[in-house]
């Protein structure tokens, strides 16, 4: 089914009389040594897409770089191994936190290691709420020797074809030549939303398959998916389903490249244009 306008829910309404405590807080966990952009392009976006608060959880050593990228988000230095990457001794720390959130991301620049695997690991079985993975955070999940646990709340996976292809345990190729089918199949054996990312990106929940059609090529650079993982997640914190908020975040972040577009074209477009045009296409959404 392809997604259009028509055909998506109506974002949740803004009170005047309102704060920041009625637009949800998400909590996002990433940011390693030399990728500390990708989880402040993930908070920012998810300010932009409006939630109240956003939280940013990322290594000790990152985190003054993370906090001087953008002062309207929140930010906590975690316990970290000798590379700059989360180590499994903040999995308290991110427990205590993860209590206030009303969604959670993981994974852009989280970085590989055993200790982010455990961490997958224990986030994917047993949070209850709505958990995003994305980037290295699905690389860990498919490293898993016994495959993915259960699900203790909704989990939404935002694969590209190469990490679909990992998930899968096939490649990116053939992704590429059956993508709803594999999507939903992977979807309905694990009880999650897949988003298989790309031109023409695919949201299912196993049941129903739904074909984005915003976007451009200008989508096509580092970041682009990081923030998509911002604007999912703020929408599902300020009480969208999962899935009404999973296909309306992919419109809206396609929709951005294309008002982008209409200004600069696509050529030049880079990740971190996309949080501001976010905040025009749900404008627009609006006024629709
Ligand atoms: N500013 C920062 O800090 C940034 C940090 N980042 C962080 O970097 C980390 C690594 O993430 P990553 O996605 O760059 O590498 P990886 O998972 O090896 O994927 C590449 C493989 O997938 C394939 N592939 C991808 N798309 C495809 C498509 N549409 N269609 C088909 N194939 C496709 C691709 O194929 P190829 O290009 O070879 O044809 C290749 O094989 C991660 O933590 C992330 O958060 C980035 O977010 C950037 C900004
Ligand atoms: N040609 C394209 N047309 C439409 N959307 C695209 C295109 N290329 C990439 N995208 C979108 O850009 C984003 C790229 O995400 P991802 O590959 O995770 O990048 P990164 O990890 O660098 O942030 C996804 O939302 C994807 O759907
Ligand atoms: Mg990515």
């Amino acid at each position: 089914m392809r997604s259009h306008l028509e055909s998506l829910p109506a974002l949740p309404t803004r009170d005047q009389d309102s704060h920041k405590g009625s637009y949800g807080t998400v909590l996002l966990i990433g940011g390693s040594r030399g990728m500390a952009g990708s989880i402040a392009l993930s908070g920012i976006a998810a300010l932009r897409t409006g939630c109240g608060l956003a939280f940013l959880a990322c290594p000790e050593s990152s985190q003054g770089i993370i906090a001087s990228f953008e002062p309207s988000y929140l930010t906590i230095g975690l316990p970290e191994d000798e590379d700059g990457r989360i180590s499994y001794e903040a999995n308290s720390r991110i427990r205590e936190q993860m209590n206030s959130a009303h969604a959670i991301a993981i994974g852009p620049g989280l970085g590989s290691s055993r200790d982010t695997e455990l961490l997958l690991l224990d986030l994917y079985a047993t949070t209850e709420q709505p958990l995003v993975i994305d980037a290295d955070g699905l690389n860990a999940l498919s490293r898993l020797p016994d495959g993915l646990p259960k699900p203790n709340g909704p989990r939404i996976l935002t694969p590209h074809p190469g990490e679909m292809g990992r998930l899968t345990k096939t490649d990116a190729k053939t992704v590429q030549q059956n993508r709803e089918e594999i999507a939903a199949e992977f979807a309905e054996k694990q009880q999650c939303i897949v988003v298989l990312k790309g031109h023409q990106t695919v949201v299912t929940d196993g049941q129903t398959v739904f074909v984005n059609m915003t976007g451009n090529s200008g989508l096509a650079t580092g970041g682009t998916g990081d923030v998509l993982t911002g604007v999912i997640t703020s929408l599902i914190a300020q009480g969208l389903s999962p899935f009404d908020a999973t296909r309306v975040g992919v419109y809206l972040h396609g929709s951005a490249a294309e008002i982008i577009a209409e200004k600069i074209g696509e050529d030049g477009l880079i990740a971190s244009d996309l949080p501001l045009a976010v905040a025009e296409a749900i404008h627009r959404y609006r006024l629709h």
